[in-house]
């Protein structure tokens, strides 16, 4: 299959192929929605010796839960990024497209995205070069795991339950985590296209970062909302598993990336779930 990465670099594209074209008219494209500024969590809270501290983030977290299905935080102090900045996420590791099928039509129409992904946890299959990419990939996972069992915590609390209770009845010690990579290349008719369509996603939790390019849209009471395009945070959003645990609480929250005819747009996705093996 063709990368859409191959297809912008060697041609100069001025309109969309029609492969790649998930509406046929751009005056029934999806509306952009307006920009939405997230709930915002102070992390390092959940650890706060201060009882009063712990109990106002468990309720932030689990309002941000029940309300938006989609949060951020700032893992750390920008300082302790700057060793991480030279690194280019552009490695040609391993990179995939993805396609939809059209109900109506039967037609398979292509996602304006090249992917790579692969399974991190229980199990590490990142491919073994280059190594640096390996390495950074492999403290990634660990880390954002650690976040996730700290957030788990949290959000189990604000349900009413003991910190520990879904991270040992789900076994999480053993669960299924993945690394994906999304890679969206300029578009040239991006109100046709669509880099990942209208979805949930499966898991308990899903980690997204991006490069400070926007295209994150979440649905929020019935309407499509812009998320802001901040490099900086880790942006945070409930799945399918965490709404079937919380009751329905904490719904799995719909969203889909869009695409632009200016910037690259990178993002990094881990979903957290149970053992799906
Ligand atoms: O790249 C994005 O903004 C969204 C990615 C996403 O939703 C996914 O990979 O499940
Ligand atoms: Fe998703």
């Amino acid at each position: 299959m063709t990368r859409v990465k191959a297809l912008v670099q060697s041609q100069d594209l001025k309109s969309l192929p029609s492969d790649y074209a998930h509406f046929k008219d751009s005056q029934k494209s999806i509306v952009a929605g307006p920009e939405v500024a997230l709930p915002v969590i102070d992390f390092s809270l959940l650890s706060s010796s201060n009882p009063d501290e712990r109990a106002k983030v468990i309720d932030d977290l689990g309002k941000a839960c029940e309300e938006w299905g989609f949060f951020m935080f700032f893992d750390r102090p920008e300082e302790a990024k700057l060793k991480f900045e030279t690194t280019n996420p552009l490695y040609p590791v391993m990179v995939r497209s993805g396609s939809t099928i059209h109900d109506k039509s039967k037609q398979t129409v292509l996602f304006w995205r090249d992917y790579l992904r692969f399974f991190v946890h229980p199990e590490f299959y990142c491919p073994d070069k280059p190594q640096e990419l390996r390495d950074l990939i492999s403290e990634y996972s660990q880390r954002t795991r650690d976040l996730a069992s700290k957030l788990l915590q949290g959000i189990t609390r604000s349900l009413g339950m003991e910190e520990d209770y879904i991270q040992k009845a789900m076994d999480l010690d053993h669960g299924t985590q993945i690394f994906a990579a999304n890679y969206y290349p300029p578009c040239p008719q991006p109100e046709l296209a669509i880099g990942i369509p209208p979805h949930t996603d499966h898991g308990l939790l899903t980690f997204l970062l991006q490069n400070g390019v926007g295209g994150l849209e979440i649905q929020y009471r019935g309407q499509w909302f812009h998320v802001n395009a901040l490099p900086n945070p880790i942006f945070v959003n409930t799945a399918d598993k965490l709404e079937i645990l919380s009751n329905g609480k904490h719904k799995s929250v719909w969203h889909r990336a869009v695409v632009n005819n200016e910037k690259i747009r990178i993002t990094l996705v881990v979903p957290i779930e149970w053992s799906v093996t």
